[in-house]
């Protein structure tokens, strides 16, 4: 089922939590919502879901006007971050819920039920854990069911708010498999909420990045992540470089060194990049090279990220390389090296002056 999400604008009193939000997503699309908190994803969500309403705009399912229908007429499936199980009822109880309080004309039979909770326990891997209640699970098996619980009324759309917020970052990694798993055997359109960037680039077919109350870009992780619009997504989208300087016929002066920015208009301008597109070197090769001293070195697995302070602004930089690269190079702490931007993106600053 298709959403189309039309000019919706949402008020908490005086305060405007949402501006103007056009989105459309398609027919068995994952989405993640991703923004710094308080950026509107949670609202939007909700909105979606038909739990709050919106000042203005509409909500299309299926290009239906679903705008004020009530939530339980909305058929969406929620996965909440404390969507807590119900304590007092089994895992396989959990799951039947949603099934066993349809109303007598749409509910299935008992052996229907029976069957399709068994074979959604077979999906999530809980065959053996029919029997338990929640507390004798841990907190991603927790989560596993309560995917399953919102799959099993074949809801239209799934709606996951920071599902996996409260898991350390090793289930965290394993639910995401789960949810896209689940996703492509279900097809079910999903938008899920997460402000951790790596899990939103890792899961979602599209990327919607959200800031105070606006979206900022939609797109492929690649596209967000190759090709950000703007300074805000370059930054919210891994650690990043910035270079503030000035461009001048095709240059971006910054302290004494000059990178190449061909496309850039001449002005007051900020250069960013990111952390793995540098090449580190022991000698200068040009006038992009940034003389340099290393301070920091940190070793994470096959990756090595390195802090140098520029020399000529005292600034520090953050530079990635392979381990391999980083034993032949042969580095060490207090070495003077020089870096020189691989791939650099200029933005104006528009502030400029202001
Ligand atoms: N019920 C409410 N009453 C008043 N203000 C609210 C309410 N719900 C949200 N807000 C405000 O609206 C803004 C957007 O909140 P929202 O929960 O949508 O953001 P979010 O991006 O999901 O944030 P987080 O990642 O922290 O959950 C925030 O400034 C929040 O304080």
């Amino acid at each position: 089922m298709s959403i189309i999400v039309e000019n919706i604008t949402k008020y908490y009193g005086s305060y405007q939590a949402l501006t103007n939000i056009n989105l459309e997503i398609k027919s068995g699309e994952l989405i993640a919502l991703l923004g710094p908190s308080g950026s509107g994803k949670t609202s939007l969500l909700r909105i979606i879901a038909g739990l709050e309403q919106a000042e203005n705009g509409s909500i299309l399912f299926n290009e239906e006007n679903y705008t004020h229908k009530h939530v339980k007429d909305r058929n969406v499936g929620f996965v909440f971050q404390h969507y807590a199980l119900f304590r007092n009822m089994t895992i396989f109880d959990n799951i039947a819920y949603g099934l066993k309080v349809r109303p007598r004309k749409i509910r299935p039979g008992k052996k229907e039920i029976e069957q399709k909770v068994i074979e959604l326990l077979q999906l999530v891997k809980l065959e053996g854990y029919k029997d338990r209640y929640p507390s004798q699970l841990s907190g991603g098996q927790r989560q596993r069911v309560a995917l399953a619980r919102a799959l099993a009324v074949e809801p239209n759309i799934l709606l996951l708010d920071e599902p996996f917020g409260a898991l350390d970052a090793k289930v965290r990694k394993e639910l995401r498999r789960w949810l896209r798993r689940l996703h492509d055997e279900f097809n079910v359109t999903s938008v899920f909420v997460t402000h951790d960037q790596e899990e939103a680039m890792d899961v979602a077919d599209r990327v919607v990045i959200m800031n105070e109350g606006k979206i900022e870009q939609v797109g492929t992780p690649e596209e967000v992540y190759d090709h950000p619009i703007n300074p805000f997504v370059y930054d919210f989208l891994g650690s990043v470089n910035l270079f503030k300087g000035n461009v001048q016929q095709g240059k971006l002066v910054t302290g004494n060194v000059e990178m190449n920015a061909p496309d850039s208009e001449d002005g007051v301008s900020t250069g960013y990049v990111r952390a793995h597109n540098f090449i580190i070197e022991t000698e200068a090769s040009g006038k992009d090279s940034i003389a340099s001293i290393i301070d920091h070195i940190h070793t994470m697995g096959a990756i090595v990220r390195i802090e140098v302070i520029r020399e000529d602004t005292n600034e520090p930089l953050e530079v990635e390389l392979t381990k391999e690269h980083y034993i032949q190079l042969g580095l060490r702490k207090g070495a003077k090296v020089f870096v020189r931007p691989k791939e650099l993106k200029v933005f104006v600053d528009y502030m400029a002056g202001i």
